[in-house]
């Protein structure tokens, strides 16, 4: 069988072959547990253990493929998304539907400035120049801000955006900002946000096999979850029990149970967001926690 036979048998998931966005999206599959074999220098690999084969893209690309509904999966930033449809906007039938934000990725799309000039708002910048990558979402932004027979010149560059304005090519810029070390190192500051992106899963209008779409969603999310939150548990008084459940909720409730024979006293368990859970610590231990350990999550299936 050919490679397009096979093809036509499998659910086909693009996902960014280079980039910002390249490594996180490998780490997701394996989270996932989608085994995969590429070959050097080719941009499909089938999938092993599922019916689906990766097509790897470019980010830029992936909305297009994705819309046009023969690839039904796609992993690329809201960013290239948003920037597709200020051009083609979606239909019934083409477009694409994001269902999962991935929770890495993140940056903001930004007028930037010179931060010495005398710009200080973007209006100032209409019927000027700005230079971009993105130039459907910087013409819609705007196309939006001018009255009529104004008209901002935007000019696409494909990368290095932040080197436009002291090269004397651009007034102001529309790009991307992370930790804004490149704005900061390039003399810039940000004057207005366009779009704040991340990762996301985007799905066609009329994926090949819901069914298959609907385990491979709830597969990522099990996984991403894992990596943001950890479980804890904890031995507390019973009389503290409530001021600790409100310090650390969980995302239904905690799970208590009793000890024996310490009376009045429960264990409790709990899931706690990564990110805060040096100061949750410090709460639930002034809150009267006793015995607290922090173990890691392998993968979860949890609803929303
Ligand atoms: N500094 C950044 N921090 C976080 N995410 C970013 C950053 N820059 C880009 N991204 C995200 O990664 C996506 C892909 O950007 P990236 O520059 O890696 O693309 P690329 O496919 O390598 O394209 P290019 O050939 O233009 O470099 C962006 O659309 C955005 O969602
Ligand atoms: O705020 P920061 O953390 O500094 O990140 C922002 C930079 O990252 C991206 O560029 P990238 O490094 O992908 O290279 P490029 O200029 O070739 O697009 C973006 O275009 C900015 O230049």
């Amino acid at each position: 069988m050919d490679l397009s036979e096979t093809l036509n048998e499998r659910l086909l998931f693009a996902v960014p072959k280079k980039g910002r966005l390249h490594q996180n999206t490998l780490d997701v599959l394996k989270g996932s547990d989608i085994k995969f074999h590429r070959h050097n220098r080719l941009d499909i690999a089938l999938v092993k253990n599922l019916p689906i084969a990766l097509v790897f893209l470019p980010a830029a690309d992936i909305p297009t493929f994705v819309g046009e509904g023969k690839v039904s999966l796609g992993i690329t930033g809201r960013d290239q998304v948003l920037e597709h449809e200020a051009v083609v906007p979606p239909t019934d039938t083409t477009g694409v539907e994001e269902v999962l934000d991935l929770g890495f990725g993140g940056c903001k799309l930004q007028v930037q400035v010179p931060a010495k000039g005398a710009i200080q708002t973007p209006e100032q910048l209409v019927g000027k120049t700005v230079v971009t990558s993105f130039t459907n979402l910087a013409t819609k932004y705007f196309r939006a801000l001018e009255s009529e027979g104004e008209q901002t010149t935007i000019k696409y560059v494909g990368g290095s955006v932040e080197a436009a304005c002291a090269l004397g090519v651009a007034d102001g810029i529309v790009d991307l900002v992370e930790s804004g070390e490149t704005m900061r190192v390039a003399g810039l500051k940000a004057i207005s946000t366009v779009v704040e992106s991340s990762a996301v899963l985007i799905v066609s209008k009329h994926p090949t096999d819901e069914k298959l779409i609907k385990i491979i969603k709830s597969r990522i999310k099990g996984w991403i979850d894992s990596q943001r939150y950890v479980s804890c548990k904890y031995n507390i008084h019973r009389d503290d029990l409530e001021a600790a459940s409100k310090i650390a909720p969980g995302k239904r409730s905690p799970t208590v149970t009793t000890l024996h024979p310490e009376n009045g006293w429960v264990a409790v368990e709990v899931m706690i967001e990564k990110s805060s859970i040096a100061t949750k610590l410090d709460d639930l231990w002034e809150a009267g926690a006793k015995d607290i350990l922090v173990l890691p999550l392998l993968n979860t299936r949890t609803s929303d």
